[in-house]
């Protein structure tokens, strides 16, 4: 009995410290351009980890590594402890179902209602439902993201920020286990912003999910960030929290700071 309580303990330990990403020595060139070089991340079930480093340091080629829209080098990618290199394109879509990505344009359907745009990724992914439980979710979802009155709109009669939250609705619907948001609150005012940053708190939640998010935006960062990693010269140069990295007195963390501050 104690032995069995002992094995089971350790399944759940083991449970809660596999990474749902694994980034392992991972090297990614194109030509004479070395973007990625040994970079290393492990992410964590719950866990938000924002990856900041200047523009054209290989934040979106890392993201597109991962799901397995780019063939890196070198190096191991696990993503739902499936190795992403060796799945074949059947393989690659099952897996993309349960890996959320909020574009930075949003990547709506100008040309569908917004219940259309979310039925979509149901099609898409050959989910089989019934009108009644489709419906449900569509309204599910996008009472989740406080827009259930936009169902028979059309994305040009919403606000930026209407279209981001539908864009993440549209995402949800397939009750994805890791969201990988590219830049989400670009081209928003503050306040939007800020909501947006509310809204992927709170969906991250209520939808478990774990994530990686792009951002330049250091009020989002600050907000949604369980650690951050430092992209810089195509390496995980330096990781920690919020705090950790505003206090950290390494030059080149000082200088991302320091900047950031001097903006405000
Ligand atoms: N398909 C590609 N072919 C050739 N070079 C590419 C390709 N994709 C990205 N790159 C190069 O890789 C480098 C990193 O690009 P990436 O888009 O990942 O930067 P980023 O950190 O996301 O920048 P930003 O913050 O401006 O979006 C850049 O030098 C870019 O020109």
């Amino acid at each position: 009995m104690l032995q069995e309580q002992t094995i089971q303990q350790d399944v759940s330990t083991k449970e809660n410290h596999d990474p749902v990403i694994s980034v392992r020595h991972l090297y990614k060139s194109f030509g004479s351009n070395e973007v990625l070089k040994d970079f290393n991340l492990e992410v964590y079930k719950g866990e938000n980890v924002v990856v900041l480093g200047k523009s054209g340091s290989g934040k979106s080629v890392l993201i597109k590594c991962i799901i397995g829209l780019l063939e890196q080098d070198a190096g191991e990618i696990t993503v739902l402890n499936d190795d992403v290199i060796s799945l074949n394109s059947k393989e690659l879509d099952v897996l993309r179902a349960k890996v959320g990505f909020l574009f930075q344009s949003n990547a709506l359907y100008d040309s569908m209602t917004v219940r259309e745009n979310l039925e979509f990724p149901l099609r898409r992914h050959w989910i089989k439902l019934t009108a009644a439980e489709t419906n449900d979710k569509v309204m599910d979802v996008l009472t989740n993201v406080g827009l259930a009155h936009t169902v028979d709109m059309m994305p040009s009669e919403l606000s930026g920020g209407m279209r981001k939250r539908i864009a993440l609705a549209r995402t949800l619907i397939l009750d994805p286990e890791i969201m990988l948001y590219d830049e989400p609150t670009t081209g928003l005012d503050p306040i939007t912003a800020k909501e947006i940053s509310e809204l992927m708190l709170e969906m991250g939640e209520k939808y478990n999910t774990s994530a990686i998010i792009i951002s330049h935006d250091m009020n989002c960062i600050r907000m949604t960030a369980d650690r951050i990693v430092m992209l810089i010269d195509g390496k995980c140069y330096v990781q920690g929290t919020y705090r950790e990295l505003e206090q950290n007195n390494d030059p080149q963390v000082k200088h991302f700071f320091e900047q950031w501050q001097s903006k405000q």
